[in-house]
């Protein structure tokens, strides 16, 4: 029997996961305040919905970073795929690329790169900058060779979180035949060395995003940038999005929910970047709260993960095909025919929050 939605899937997910396996995947860092008010943001925020507005019936399809994608549900990058199923990030963009939706390939990717790019759909490819400039260039031909479309380069990530239920389990490494192939580097006949570490680096700093900026020609997003300060400071080292993200709760815990602070991040930006967000994204009025607060578009991680423990590549599909009728009829309860169509005025804002905003 197929899930009517997302907590269902995850519930089963849980299920057949082993314990360990769910936790690395569930899991946020310390306390878990983040993780929890990714989603409850969403659930207190209300709609307001427009009615006879006669819009018809909703289009999805929209452009991102110069792709023409048919729905505005970006697949965040998330580790590890093959610990959900065996074949991994294989069913994840094989699913990505039949619902026309963005795969943004993880740097820790149990798979290389240049097998997802067989699926045919779009990807983009996460990076977390390396210290070690000539490996993260070598990196970066590798992807723009194998035709991704976009970098997201990960910046909440100065060190790593603490997840407290990995420490419990003694979840420290993947399991033998499985590595993040991403990060054997390339020998000259094309055979792959052994992985490197990712490095997680307290040392980066804007001018390394502008290195990569004079070194690729593909469209950058900054993922994790959360500060209207930093959005400015993004403007001027010429990337070209950003997403608000707090890492699915996983880096910096009690960081707010991104879906509260994307408003004062589209106020700092007026419009000059791209907005994506993620983080507790389970419903199709989450996506459309996130849209009518000027986002572009949203990113799912952990639902993904549940889609492919669950079912493999159909469990993917199923993910993706849920949340896509799901906005389609947020959409057109709200009398929407488009994201565009998606304000403000749909959401119900507290009295307090009202007057903030008009001042
Ligand atoms: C198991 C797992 C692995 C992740 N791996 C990465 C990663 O490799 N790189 C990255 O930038 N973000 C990573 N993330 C964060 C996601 O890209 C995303 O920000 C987050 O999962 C969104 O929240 P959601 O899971 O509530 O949808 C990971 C998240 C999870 C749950
Ligand atoms: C070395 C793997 C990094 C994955 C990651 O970013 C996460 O688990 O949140």
């Amino acid at each position: 029997m197929k899930a009517l939605s997302l907590r269902e899937l995850e519930a089963t997910a849980r299920s057949l996961l082993n314990p360990r396996i769910h936790d690395l995947f569930a899991g946020g860092s310390d306390d878990e305040v983040s993780l929890r008010a990714n989603e409850d943001a969403f659930a207190r925020l209300g709609l307001i919905p427009r009615v006879l507005r006669g819009r018809g019936e909703p289009r999805l399809d929209t452009d991102l970073l110069g792709c023409r994608v048919a729905l505005p549900i970006v697949i965040a990058p998330t580790a590890f795929h093959r610990l959900a199923h065996p074949e991994g990030e294989r069913a994840t963009a094989r699913a990505a690329a039949a619902a026309g939706a963005i795969l943004t390939v993880s740097m820790a990717s149990t798979t290389a790169i240049e097998e997802l790019a067989q699926a045919g759909g779009p990807l983009w490819f996460q990076l977390y900058l390396q210290p070690d400039r000539g490996f993260t260039e070598a990196l970066v031909r590798r992807v723009e060779a194998a035709g991704c479309k976009a970098l997201v380069v990960t910046v909440d990530s100065p060190v790593f979180g603490r997840r407290e239920r990995d420490l419990r389990n003694g979840f420290t490494d993947l399991p033998p035949g499985m590595c993040c192939e991403n990060m054997r580097p390339l020998g000259p006949d094309g055979e792959r060395g052994p992985a490197r570490p990712i490095a997680f680096s307290p040392a980066l700093t804007w001018e390394d995003v502008e290195w990569l900026r004079r070194t690729t020609s593909l469209p950058i997003a900054l993922k994790g940038v959360l500060h209207p300060a930093d959005a400015k400071r993004a403007l001027e080292s010429g990337v070209d999005a950003l997403f608000v993200s707090n890492h699915g709760g996983r880096q910096l815990d009690t960081v707010p929910a991104p879906l509260e602070l994307l408003p004062a991040l589209a106020d700092a930006l007026g419009g000059r970047l791209p907005l994506l967000l993620d983080g507790g994204v389970r419903r199709g009025t989450d996506a459309l709260k996130a849209l009518a607060l000027g986002a572009r578009a949203v990113a799912i991680g952990r639902p993904v993960l549940w889609g492919l423990a669950v079912g493999g590549e159909a469990g993917v599909a199923h993910v993706l095909a849920l949340l896509r009728s799901e906005l389609e009829r947020a959409l057109t309860l709200c009398g929407c025919g488009s994201a565009d169509d998606a304000g403000p005025e749909l959401l119900h804002l507290s009295r307090l929050e009202q007057r903030w905003r008009t001042s």
